[in-house]
């Protein structure tokens, strides 16, 4: 698995990591402004003079996404929002940032586009070590260009990853370089990319070695399997090496969806499975959940299909459908959903109401209740949904109203969907995770306040860090010991159970996003 690095004209590997920080620093701000304003609209004859034909257009389009990913705050996800593509402006954003504009994506261009977005920034620690490595020298690496950083990352993950034609890879960046920088660019990626096809050809890509003492390992692994070196530390801790490597290879994965059938708008699994036949779309029944079904290729098609956009289902993974079965949220009950938004969970539960009770969905972002609002409509669920605008803390300080049952789906680190949110793992820090305990802890002692007495309070996050999730359950009970764990047995696959009673569930073991819940009763 690992090689040794054995290039003697090009830069050793410690050289390669002092490059590869430098230019980590100086790609955290842009050079190249990436807008993702609005602007007047294009006139068709200006469109036209701008059109390149000559361009790969998923080419173009995907190292424009990049930039926006990387500096403009874009997210990763094949979905914007609205559980829109985010189509009509992509054009708007290439011509701006590349000076022209390409052909129109076909279906086929879609799917390279958001296959070749996603591995490059999964892959993209790998895939700068191989750059580094390459270049002529040190210096050249730490102070590329954004742009031309991207199409190099597009080409070595091509070649290395997708194991593309290599000749038409090269011809078409540096294509892509020549017109989108100039041509001095297209010859540096000529030289790079040929440079990696003939290693490639060798079978001799360099990887760092696998020695050393801990630390070095886990700089290694981060490199060998693209991830920060601080999480490949703490997962190692937590789950040894051997796990840490299997958690880091799913991560790596292609992510699949899974989609719920809204039995509200009357639609049942069997109608969702009939959509999908007629969309050639392949899928199997969850195991777990009556209306779920998982998807594994063509959500675009379905997307395009325009089920999601008509209300049909929604894109929910089974991890998060479980959550809800933790809660058991039952006809005519009262439950407070305490960060809320943008809905996934509450619109569920609502569902799983059949007309009777009502969830109140707090968040704190103005915005994002928005979002819920407008798919509670869509969904015909909002009849049992009231949207509170507030900080939980202040809203429970000031709550004298009691509920039936009390979810806090809190802010978390998001560590167990790093297959889905391809860009987290390099925007997440170490740091965050001490300021996610403190507020987790803080929403957590809010969220008992509402819980009325026999009243249920469920408590989840979409990561798999124990010190966000049982220690967090933990230094609760010794706070509040009204409270006490009620098993999810029962409510959950008995594989999902902890030896807690905890709700958990394991990318590696059972193909899901991580996720976890514990369900607490307060005493009468
Ligand atoms: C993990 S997300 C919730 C996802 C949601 N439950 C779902 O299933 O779609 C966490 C949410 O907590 C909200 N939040 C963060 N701090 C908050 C606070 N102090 N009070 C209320 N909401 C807060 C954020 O705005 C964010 O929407």
């Amino acid at each position: 698995m690992a090689q040794a690095v054995s290039l003697p004209r090009i830069l050793v590997s410690t050289d390669a990591s002092k490059a590869l920080s430098k230019q980590a620093a100086s790609t955290r701000k842009p050079r190249t402004s990436i807008s993702t304003k609005k602007r007047a609209k294009v006139s068709p004859s200006r469109r036209t003079q701008n059109l390149n034909l000559e361009v790969s257009p998923h080419r173009a389009v995907s190292a424009v996404r990049l930039m926006r990913i990387q500096f403009g705050g874009a997210f990763a996800d094949l979905l914007n929002k609205k559980g829109k593509g985010s189509g009509d402006n992509e054009m708007g954003y290439v011509e701006r940032t590349l000076g022209f504009r390409t052909k129109d994506l076909d279906d086929r261009d879609l799917r390279l586009v958001t296959d070749i977005v996603g591995g490059t920034i999964r892959w993209r620690r790998y895939l700068d070590h191989l750059i580094c490595l390459l270049c002529h020298d040190e210096k050249t690496f730490s102070s590329m260009e954004p742009l031309l950083l991207q199409i190099l990352r597009i080409g070595f993950y091509e070649i290395v990853k997708l194991d593309m034609p290599p000749y038409a890879v090269v011809d078409e960046n540096v294509r892509l370089a020549k017109v989108a920088l100039r041509p001095g660019a297209g010859n540096l990626v000529n030289g790079i990319l040929r440079k990696l096809v003939l290693l490639k050809d060798n079978n001799s890509l360099p990887l760092p070695k696998l020695e050393g003492n801990d630390r070095a390992q886990a700089r290694a692994l981060a490199t060998i399997y693209s991830h920060p070196v601080w999480m490949v530390r703490r997962w190692t801790k937590y789950l040894g090496q051997e796990e840490a490597i299997k958690l880091m290879v799913w991560n790596n994965s292609d992510p699949s969806f899974s989609l719920r059938a809204n039995s509200r708008k009357g639609v049942t699994r069997a109608d969702l499975v009939m959509q999908l036949n007629l969309l050639k779309v392949p899928h199997e029944l969850s195991l777990h959940l009556d209306e779920f079904i998982r998807v594994k290729t063509g959500l675009q098609n379905v997307i395009q299909a325009g089920l999601l956009k008509e209300g049909l289902c929604a894109v929910q993974d089974e991890s998060a459908g479980l959550v809800v079965a933790v809660v058991d949220p039952q006809p005519g009950q009262s439950i407070v959903d305490c960060c809320a938004a943008p809905g996934g969970k509450t619109l569920y539960m609502a569902s799983r109401l059949s007309g009777q009770g009502l969830v109140y969905a707090i968040d704190i972002n103005k915005g994002r209740l928005r979002i819920l609002n407008e798919t509670a409509k869509l969904h015909q669920v909002n009849s049992v949904i009231r949207t509170i605008h507030a900080d939980l803390r202040t809203f429970a300080d000031n709550s004298t109203v009691k509920y039936d049952k009390v979810l806090l789906d809190a802010p978390c680190s998001g560590l167990g969907v790093l297959s889905k949110r391809a860009d987290l793992r390099w925007n997440r820090r170490l740091e965050d995770m001490e300021e996610l305990k403190i507020l987790q802890d803080e929403l957590l002692d809010a969220a008992s306040l509402l819980v009325k007495p026999g009243g249920v309070l469920v408590y989840s996050t979409c990561s798999i860090d124990p010190e966000e999730n049982e220690e967090r359950v933990e230094a609760f009970l010794l706070r509040h010991p009204e409270f006490s764990i009620d098993p999810a047995d029962g409510l959950v696959p008995s594989d999902f159970v902890t030896k807690h009673g905890f709700f958990s569930s394991d990318p590696v073991k059972h193909s899901l996003d991580g996720a976890f819940a514990a369900r607490l009763v307060r005493a009468f």
